[in-house]
């Protein structure tokens, strides 16, 4: 099998393997080609697919290859027009004398997309390309956090960054052309360093070895603002795949333990993870930044079924919720790939249906051509995070997930001896954000358990300081009648948001933390010794109109009804 084929099967996921693109090749033991060339291959036409797409449709390339699928003739076409070393096939392959074939043609329709865009020459268009600028001219920088568990901001700066300048301006970092190095130290979250997006360090050491990682600026605010020490007890991480922020635990109360003189004080963060795919990639991550010692995975383990009264949580004091949401604060990244697919049949020329007006049939890829105008998404890395939107029903999975992430976050209030709760999102929907936050706190286990916002001067330095704070939507809220103006300016004021393609370069995010006294905190004989299910705590579900707040076993956010949230149908219905 050649080079294009295995990527174009790859890419087709015809195998129905989860996981990002690179750990699908990389796991894959049978390939003939070499994983890296995929990976470039795949990377680089991606670059380059909105122009090619247009390129190929206009040349009616796939109207005349019938060997060719749409894929294969991305991959082909980039091969042959824009890899220096041209098609990667020997002089006699099918593929190669199918490309080949419509050379004159194809190279004269990317000449006028060429020219179209301004450009005086391909090397101009390749660089304009591989500069891509977001709005303001301003690109999303690269995070790198420096993993504490196994180095120091200054080792790494002397090693990995040495020859970068340091800037004090974030800005300078998110508009300088490539390769300039240099970096930014992060005023808000310690260890945190900004530099230019196209910068790769994905081949250093560094990387490979653990001792940076590359996360968000957003999404290390709510470790930081949890804010756990060894005093507080086990911290557990309620939705940990694939462990940015459990690592990121892990190194806050391993330092935290140093700087107060705790060494070899027992540290715990239990990590829970439903699905039993990213639970391999939680367990890799772990692993890979000496978290292991730390951290105790609870894979393929809901959340949900953890029974808050169980022996083995008695300890635990502090707890991190990061569930699924809507995703939609996610910006285009570095580690996230877009492919714009040619159409088998552009209506434009006319003239690609099937010479006989047969069906063609092309390993299995109708569909996706079909769909071909909907650009491809994949994840490249393990490391990203979050998961995908879904824009197309995003009011029903909005409510769907707002049930269940007010569902999760009320059961983390349940654990008798919590004292912190942070809950996080990045999604950009007040639905999902503040809502949660406000029915939660009006909740009766909150109520009854004593749980409070985490007040804006309460919080540590660097997260009392952000200046965007939460925004209120009274069309989509109910509970206004719940709080007075005062008490809902300080949960407003309490609350952290991000936003996305600003100047702050972070993505959309959102969290919230919790807090609780030590005098709210059950005594051992108040306490209920049932499980889940046999708690009066647990008919909770949100607001409801007194009927068909149900229990679910399934535990899953896609199953969260609208039957099981009233309020939200209600609200939609007004
Ligand atoms: C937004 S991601 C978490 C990202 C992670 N906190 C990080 O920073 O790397 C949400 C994760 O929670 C998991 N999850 C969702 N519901 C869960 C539940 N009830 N119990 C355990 N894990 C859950 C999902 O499978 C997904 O991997």
């Amino acid at each position: 099998m050649s080079l294009y084929y295995e990527a174009a099967a790859l890419l087709a996921n015809s195998d129905k393997t989860g996981g990002s693109l690179k750990s699908r090749i990389y796991r894959k033991k049978d390939l003939k080609s070499p994983p890296a060339q995929i990976v470039a291959l795949i990377t680089e036409s991606s670059k380059w697919s909105a122009v090619l797409k247009d390129v190929i449709e206009k040349s009616g390339l796939l109207a005349e290859e019938k060997k060719l699928t749409p894929t294969l003739a991305l991959l082909l076409t980039h091969d042959l027009l824009i890899s220096k070393r041209g098609v990667a096939a020997p002089a006699g392959h099918v593929l190669k004398l199918a490309i080949n074939r419509h050379k004159a043609r194809l190279s004269a329709e990317l000449t006028k997309a060429r020219v179209k865009a301004g450009h005086a020459t391909l090397e101009a268009f390749r660089e304009a390309l591989n500069n891509g600028r977001g709005a303001g001219g301003l690109q999303h920088p690269r995070w790198v956090r420096i993993n504490t568990l196994k180095t120091n901001l200054e080792k790494e700066l002397s090693s990995t960054f040495a020859g970068y300048e340091k800037t004090t301006d974030l800005r300078q970092v998110m508009s300088v052309p490539p390769p300039t190095k240099l970096y930014f130290l992060d005023p808000h979250i310690p260890n945190l360093l900004a530099l230019p997006p196209r910068i790769d360090l994905s081949r250093t050491t560094a990387y490979t070895s653990g001792r940076i990682i590359f996360q968000d600026k957003a999404s290390c605010f709510p470790a930081y603002l949890l804010d756990p020490k060894p005093e507080d007890g086990d911290v557990v991480d309620g939705c940990a795949a694939p462990g940015n922020k459990t690592t990121h635990l892990a190194a806050i109360l391993v330092e935290r333990a140093a700087q107060e003189g705790a060494v070899g004080s027992h540290l715990d963060v239990i990590a829970f993870e439903r699905d039993r795919l990213r639970t391999k990639t939680l367990e890799k991550m772990i692993k890979l930044a000496s978290a292991d010692k730390v951290v105790s995975i609870k894979g393929a383990s809901d959340f949900l079924n953890a029974n808050p009264n169980a022996q083995e949580f008695e300890n635990v004091g502090a707890i991190l919720l990061d569930p699924s949401c809507s995703g939609t604060g996610i910006v285009g990244r570095d580690d996230a790939l877009t492919i714009h697919l040619p159409e088998m049949n552009p209506t434009a020329n006319g003239n690609t249906k099937s010479a006989h007006g047969k069906k063609r049939k092309r390993d299995g890829e109708e569909k996706a051509a079909a769909q071909s105008s909907v650009p491809l998404q994949l994840e490249l890395d393990d490391s990203v995070e979050e998961e995908s939107p879904a824009e197309d029903q995003l009011t029903e999975r909005l409510t769907a997930l707002a049930t269940f992430q007010l569902r999760i976050l009320t059961h983390a209030m349940k654990f008798p001896n919590a004292r912190k709760i942070t809950y996080s999102t990045c999604s950009i929907h007040f639905e999902e954000n503040e809502d949660v936050v406000f029915q939660a706190l009006s909740s009766p286990i909150a109520k009854q358990h004593g749980w409070r916002i985490l007040q804006r001067e309460e919080q540590v330095s660097g997260m009392k300081d952000w200046p965007r704070r939460g925004v209120f939507n009274v069309e989509n809220s109910d509970i206004t009648a719940e709080f007075t103006p005062d008490e809902r300016k300080d949960v407003l004021e309490a609350c952290i948001r991000c936003d996305k393609a600003t100047e702050d370069g972070t993505m959309g995010f959102f969290v919230a933390a919790f807090s609780r006294d030590k005098d709210a905190i059950q005594k051992p004989s108040e306490k209920h010794d049932s499980v889940p299910g046999g708690d009066s705590d647990e008919e909770w579900n949100g607001f409801s109109d007194g009927d068909e707040a149900s229990t679910r076993s399934d535990n899953s956010e896609n199953q969260e009804s609208e039957a099981s949230n009233p309020k939200k149908k209600n609200k939609r219905e007004k």
